[in-house]
This record gives structure tokens, sequence and C-alpha cells, in this order.
């Protein structure tokens, strides 16, 4: 037989307390199907009383009504409403503090604490900034770091220990490893001894790691992985504009960049204009010796990405995009690839899904914005986005919709140390730079202290 809802319960000092033994679901407290739980008084040992628990079922309907509560209502409430209810909720609970008070602590605080040692795996396309952007709050917040180079860029970041031991670090806070992914980093990101994994690289590793933590000793993780990111250019676009920005969002960096905008949606009407302004622009890179201070584009990191690229471009015309430019190694030597342009491509090709990290751009049209957000989401990555549009609506419900951690809005590729820069759905979890860094390098620890003892 089930009991009712609320019981009446006694404290070890006597006071009587009623409580609610069932879920909470949807606003009702609901019988749950799962075994009751007892609740014991630790300093008696006795049963206080028994808890419903949760069934699959249960969880399902908590699931549920959550999820359609925030598709629905709460996402669209107003701030300044969730900000009067949340009010409304805290001059409640003070009402009733003392009740709360006896079944909760009474003196509370919280402790932002480091890690230990963490571990970071890095890869070649930044070989400074990315090791940077996790050495810095890493170390501001109190951890010792273990980081792995990219196996193909290890030189950089031994400069940088030297500096390390000019600046007087005591031994063993800065570590830095170099060796090959399968071997070493696999090593790292099962060491029982590391608390903390911070990985960039690709998405089929930041798999791999996440593997790793959960079979060693349940790292927390923070992956920043790959992207396909999208520019989508209105017909009310600053064109000029849009085409150099959009230029540098695929191309900078010869497109070895996680938020390259690789993918571009133009608006049907002002195609012809765009690729006009896109092609001049793509026209003028300087591709050469990267110490010459002139050049633009330098060779790909090795021979395995230049023939990676290469191939994803025999694929773009097999698929049956169209080549308008590019499309060849350039010159003889080295691993220079042509700035290549893919138009009339179809939202299921290989080259708009896939992250090709070069310097290859695949363009398609769109007829409304709200045709262009799901062309733009429909990737399994979410690291970042762009929006050129002269329409304040347009540049807000765009961002609003975009599934990526980053939108930027009549420009690209844009950084800035004081915010936070990280992906959704397989572009990974965790954020890198500014104050949201630092929590990623924490763990909150709550001291509770029961007042009159000491
Ligand atoms: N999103 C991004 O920032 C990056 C994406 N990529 C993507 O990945 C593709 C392949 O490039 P890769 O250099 O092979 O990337 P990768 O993800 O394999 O390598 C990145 C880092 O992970 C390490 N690593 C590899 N396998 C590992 C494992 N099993 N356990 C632990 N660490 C491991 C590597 O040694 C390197 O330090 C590129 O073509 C590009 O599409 C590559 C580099 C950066
Ligand atoms: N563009 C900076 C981040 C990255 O490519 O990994």
């Amino acid at each position: 037989m089930t009991q009712p809802d609320i019981q009446t319960v006694k404290t070890s000092h006597g006071q009587e307390l009623k409580v609610h033994t069932y879920l909470f679901i949807n606003n009702e407290f609901v019988p749950g199907n799962g075994p009751l739980i007892e609740t014991i008084n630790p300093a008696t040992e006795e049963v206080i009383c028994s808890v419903h628990s949760a069934s699959e079922g249960d969880v399902d309907k908590a699931v549920k009504a959550a999820t359609n509560c925030f598709k629905n209502e709460w996402r669209k409430t107003a701030p300044a409403k969730r900000g009067l209810l949340i009010n409304k909720l805290a001059d409640l609970m003070e009402r009733d503090k003392d009740e709360i008070a006896t079944l909760d602590a009474m003196l509370c605080y919280t402790r932002h604490e480091p890690l230990g040692v963490v571990g970071a795996i890095v890869p070649w396309n930044y070989p400074t900034m990315m090791p940077v952007w996790k050495l810095a709050p890493a170390l501001a917040t109190g951890n010792c770091i273990v980081l792995k180079t990219s196996e193909v860029t290890p030189l950089p970041l031994y400069k940088f220990a030297e500096l390390v031991v000019e600046a007087g670090f005591p031994p063993g806070v800065v570590n830095i490893i170099t060796g090959y992914g399968h071997t070493t980093g696999s090593y790292l990101s099962s060491h029982p001894g590391v608390s903390k994994m911070a990985f960039t690289g690709s998405t089929v590793t930041g798999s791999k790691i996440m593997e790793s933590s959960a079979s060693s000793n349940l790292k927390k993780l923070q992956l920043e992985l790959g992207g396909k990111s999208a520019q989508i250019v209105c017909a009310d676009a600053d064109l000029a504009n849009a085409a150099v920005q959009a230029h540098g969002g695929i191309f900078n960096n010869h497109g070895q960049s996680c938020n390259a905008g690789s993918r571009i949606l133009v608006q049907e009407s002002v195609f012809d204009k765009f690729m006009e302004l896109f092609t001049a622009e793509t026209k003028k890179i300087k591709i050469g010796d990267p110490f010459d201070k002139d050049t633009f584009q330098g060779p790909q990191i090795n021979k395995s990405q230049f023939d990676k690229i290469l191939n994803y471009i025999k694929i773009g015309q097999e698929e049956g995009a169209t080549l308008y430019l590019g499309g060849k190694r350039w010159g003889e030597k080295g691993y220079y690839i042509e700035p290549t342009i893919f138009t009339h491509c179809k939202r299921d090709m290989r080259i708009m899904q896939e992250e090709i990290f070069g310097p290859v751009v695949a363009i398609t049209t769109f007829k409304t914005v709200e045709e262009a957000i799901e062309i733009a989401n429909d990737s399994k990555y979410g690291l970042a986005g762009g929006v050129y549009t002269s329409n304040l609506d347009t540049a807000i419900t765009v961002s609003n919709e975009l599934q990526a951690g980053t939108v930027w809005i009549n420009c690209f590729d844009v950084f800035d140390q004081s915010t936070p820069f990280g992906g959704y759905k397989q572009s990974g979890f965790g954020k890198e730079l500014g104050k949201y860094a630092l929590e990623e390098y924490t763990q909150v620890k709550v001291v509770k202290i029961q007042r009159g003892g000491l």
C-alpha cells in the first residue's frame, strides 16, 4: 500500500516536521514507481521516513516535463519574469527558513579548489596559442600541468619551457612532453595521476580521450574539437564587408582552424554579386614562403594533410559540386594548395559535412533566413557560425537559433581572451578563455558548519 506524500517526522531534538516523500515532477508531487528508500538520521541511525524513488518511466516523465517546458515556455520567458519568480522563491525560502535550515545545514560556504595535475594534449595548427589557452587558466587556479605537444610541432613549446624556468616557476609546475597520440597521448589520458584532460584536436581523438578518461579514473574533461562552421550571407548585408570577412573566415591559417567558416550560405538574390567580390578577394591571396612578410598562405602542415585535402577536392568534384576556383597543388615543391572554391554544393555532400582543414570552401544558396538556419544546423559540429546582415532582428534571430558556441555578426574569426570559446554538439564541451575557463580548472567544495559546536 502506498504511503501518503506528506509524512510527519521527528528531528533528533524532538521537533516535528512535515516533509514530502513523493517525486516532484511538473510542479506536482507524484508517487514514484521505484522502491521506497529509507532516510536515516545519521545521528541516531533511526529511520526518519521512507521516500519514493524514480523508476526509468518516472525519469522519462521528468525529462519530458522539463523538455516541454524548456521548449515551450521557460526558454522564451523574459529574464525579468524569471527574475521575479526566482526572487519570489527566495522570499518564500526566507519565510520558511527555520524549517529549511533544520532539514539542511546552517552555515555554508564554497571554495574553488584546483584539480591537481592537469593533462593537456594539443594539435599542430596553433602550436603556441593552443597550449597557452590551457596553461594560463590551469596555472592561475593553482594546478600543475603535463602538456603533450603535437608530435608534428614540438619546438615552440620547448622554447616556451626555457621561459618558464627564466620566469622562476618552481620545478614541476609546467611539464611539456612530446610523443605520438596513440602511445604517449593515450597513456597520458589514461593516467591515474591526472585529474583532468584538456584537449584540442579532432572529434575522433576527442572521443578516444573520453573513453580513456572513463576507463581510468573519470577525469574531468574539456574537449575542443572539429568544426564545419557556416557563414550566412543575407541579401541585405554589406556585401563588400561580407566578402572580406568570409574570405578571412575560411582562408586564415590556410583553413587549418577548428572554427574555419568552411561553408558559406548565400541568399539567392545576391549570389552573383557576392561571388564576384569573394573571388576577387581570394585571387589577392599571395601564396609562398611563410617567412616572407607579404605571404598570406603558406604550405599545409604535412604530406598527410596535403593528401587529405586534395582527396576532398576530388570527392567534391565526384559528388557533383562545381569547382569554381583553384583545386590543384600550387607550385612543384612544398605542400601548397590553391585556395579552392566549390559552388552549387548540396547539404549532404561530404565537402559540406566533413572537416577538411584546408583552404577549401563549400558554397550553397538559400531562399529564406529560416532555410539558412536549417542548413547551418545540419551538421554534427557546432563550434561557430556567422551572419552578415544589416537587420538587427535577423542578426539576433540567427545568433539565437544557430547551434554553435560562438556566433560572429558581420565579422568572423575574431577572438579576445576575455570571451569564452568552445563548442556545441560534437565540437566538444567546456570553455577556453575568459572567466569560464577558470571554472574548467577548478572544483567547487561546499563547507557546511553546524553552528554552535565551534
Ligand atoms: N579542431 C582542431 O583544432 C583540430 C582538428 N584537426 C582535425 O583532425 C584531422 C587530423 O589531424 P591530427 O593531427 O591527426 O589530429 P588529432 O586529433 O589526431 O591530433 C591532435 C593531438 O591529439 C594527439 N592524439 C592523437 N591520437 C591520440 C590518442 N589516441 N590519445 C591521445 N592523444 C592522441 C596527437 O598526438 C595530437 O597531439 C585534421 O585533418 C583536422 O580535420 C586537427 C588538429 C586540430
Ligand atoms: N582559431 C583558433 C582555435 C583553433 O583553430 O583551434
